[in-house]
């Protein structure tokens, strides 16, 4: 939980932002000379009309020469040309110059994220984390903190303490007295708005951003194309928008709470603020009227005084949005320094070269339990898998296939135990050099919206005709074929009116021709099939068994049938292996598979026997 705990953590909040600068200087040097010059001109720009109005007027009141005086009029003019003019230069450039760090920025987190293990992607204080620290880029409901403000405040920040001190200094030969009160009410007010700002920051950070996500999946329900079937089967549009509302409200509570507590100190430090200056106004009116001061430095306290008031507001209110994005800071370094779980650590067998010719895999005593769980979901796990073997795991749902197939996939580590390919921990491969070797497709596939092409390749190429083998054994190719665009035609509309939407079961044959042309030693197929007719899933997977014929593939199915034409089978029960053999083994065994598999017959043989289809 994040909350606010000073002085250490105000260090660490301006630590965080000139970290911010270090890093954004690392990308352009400029942008940090850019950022020194608009602090100087925002800085010293106010004093221009202050110390020309008090020479004009003192010439006006003294030699009276209007030669002179409109010399520095002009002057003065042109000056505030010059300011305003490279103001707007130094600002143009830095508006630029944002949208590009922002684009940098984003590529680093996304990259980030992806080079994260699947463990970690599961992890609700990471999830938390990625979603504060995506924030600083696409400020959503919670309003956190954005990159161009966090930017922008700072320099202004610097500009407002150098404006404040050059007006405390010439509220000085003023009087002490006055310039010892107006710090004294600085720091009052100060500290009231930083109270209040942490007020309103704690609801923010604690409450809105929890309510943000949820309102934010709920809209995503609301107007996601791949759930508007289930909301319009199950007639779920009011139950949504009354969720939507419901969360809506309760963030309204929040926010009412975090601006009343903020609306109330704030205006009781500007009411003191007031008094203060409307008492300073009427002291200078008294020391003018006494004739103690000439006109000229009546013009120069009254400037000064409001000068010094707007830097006073500015320092206040920057203060506050720097505060909130040095604390939002704090995440988005921690998230960027999330060390990934794919990492090996130095030392540790790292970069071992792999003979990827024949793959043997090796299952040793592996037990596994899913974090924060006490059972085990895999238990006393022993299991070889020999070069170019076809296996198969069957078993009851919950049974563990999908988990044991996501440990051969390092989403997780064994608990206890571990797995070996040609002898080596796969723990101590490197993750990109093992995801070569390894290719996976899994029930819950996703086909993406991009070209049929990019959903078989993404950006590798490959030879078409490779493509075309393919796409024949899994009779894609006629399908493909007859599109205008042929391969190359998008997949869905969202993007494209000319897209085309596949059928459940072409979509999963799309994913496995995918898995396919990756064209890895090692491949799995966990229940790609379950949309596909029991022929067309024996079919496809009697050709897959001639295409893989150099690979060690593992099949998931519940359809037992399809298992037969595998070297061997393995059943599964509670995380444990229970039965192994080949079909004809483990059928004349008489056991848990021999049970299966009846009962799946006999169930065929009746739809057979009713609708004369054939498995
Ligand atoms: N991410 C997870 N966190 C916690 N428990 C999980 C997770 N994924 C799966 N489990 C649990 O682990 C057990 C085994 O699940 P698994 O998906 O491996 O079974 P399965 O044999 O593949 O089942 P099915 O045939 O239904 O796909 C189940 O009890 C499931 O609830």
């Amino acid at each position: 939980m994040d909350t606010i705990k000073r002085p250490k953590a105000l260090m660490m909040y301006f630590l965080n932002i000139l970290s911010l600068y270090k890093k954004i200087g690392s990308i352009d040097k400029f942008y940090i000379v850019n950022s020194i010059l608009t602090v100087l001109i925002k800085a010293v720009h106010p004093f221009n009309s202050i110390l020309f109005l008090k020479i004009i007027v003192d010439e006006l009141t003294g030699n009276s020469n209007w030669k002179v005086t409109v010399g520095y009029v002009l002057l003065m003019c042109i000056l505030e040309l010059f300011f305003r003019s490279l103001s707007a230069v130094l600002w143009t450039y830095e508006l630029r110059k944002i949208v590009h760090f922002k684009s940098i920025f984003i590529k680093e987190l996304n990259l980030k994220t992806m080079s994260l293990s699947y463990q970690q992607i599961e992890d609700p204080k990471l999830i938390d984390d990625r979603h504060k620290a995506m924030e600083i880029f696409y400020p959503g409901q919670a309003q956190f903190m954005d990159l161009k403000n966090t930017l922008i405040d700072s320099k202004q920040l610097i500009a407002y303490i150098i404006q404040f001190c050059g007006v405390i200094a010439i509220l000085f030969t003023l009087s002490p007295y006055i310039f010892f009160i107006l710090l004294a009410t600085y720091f009052i007010s100060n500290l009231l708005n930083t109270i209040a700002a942490d007020k309103e920051f704690n609801v923010w950070s604690l409450s809105l951003v929890n309510i943000g996500r949820r309102i934010g999946y709920f809209q995503e329900l609301a107007t996601d194309y791949k759930y508007a079937k289930e909301m319009r089967i199950n007639k779920l549009g009011q139950w949504l928008v009354d969720k939507i509302y419901y969360y809506f409200n309760n963030m309204k509570k929040d926010v009412h709470k975090a601006v009343r507590t903020f609306t109330v100190i704030s205006m009781i430090a500007n009411t003191l603020q007031i008094l203060v200056n409307g008492g300073v106004y009427f002291f200078i009116g008294w020391l003018a009227y006494k004739s103690i001061i000439s006109l000229s430095e009546v013009i120069v306290y009254i400037n000064s005084l409001g000068v010094f008031v707007l830097a006073l507001l500015g320092i206040s209110s920057c203060w506050i949005s720097l505060q909130k994005a040095g604390m939002h800071l704090s995440t988005y370094f921690r998230y960027l320094e999330t060390v990934s779980k794919n990492v090996i650590p130095s030392g540790n067998g790292q970069n071992q070269k792999l003979d990827t010719k024949e793959i043997k895999i090796e299952f040793i005593d592996v037990w596994f339990k899913y974090p924060g769980h006490k059972q085990y979901t895999i238990k006393n796990l022993d299991l070889t898998i020999y070069p170019n073997e076809k296996l198969a795991i069957v078993g009851e749902n919950g049974a563990g296939k999908t988990t044991l197939i996501k440990l051969l996939l390092r989403f997780y580590k064994p608990t206890k135990g571990y797995i070996l390919i040609n002898g080596m921990d796969i723990n101590r491969i490197k993750i990109e050099e093992y995801m070569n070797i390894i290719t996976a497709v899994f029930q819950d596939f996703n086909t993406l919206n991009f070209s049929l092409k990019e959903n078989l390749v993404f950006d590798n190429n490959y030879e078409s005709s490779e493509i075309e083998e393919i796409l024949q054994t899994l009779n894609l190719n006629n399908t493909i074929s007859k599109l205008p665009k042929g391969i190359d035609t998008e997949l869905g509309r969202l993007f494209d009116q000319e897209g085309i939407e596949l059928s459940g079961g072409q979509q999963q044959k799309l994913a496995i021709a995918r898995a396919l042309v990756k064209n890895s030693p090692i491949v799995i197929l966990d229940e790609p099939t379950a949309m596909l007719s029991p022929t067309a899933e024996y079919e496809i997977y009697t050709n897959f068994a001639g295409l893989t014929q150099d690979k060690s593939t593992i099949y998931i199915s519940h359809r037992m049938s399809s298992c037969r034409f595998c070297d061997r089978i393995i059943v599964m029960k509670l995380g444990e292996i229970v039965e192994l053999g080949s079909h004809d083994q483990l059928m004349q065994e008489k056991g848990n598979y021999y049970t299966l598999f009846m009962k799946q017959a006999e169930f065929y043989n009746n739809i057979d026997e009713q609708n004369s289809i054939s498995i």
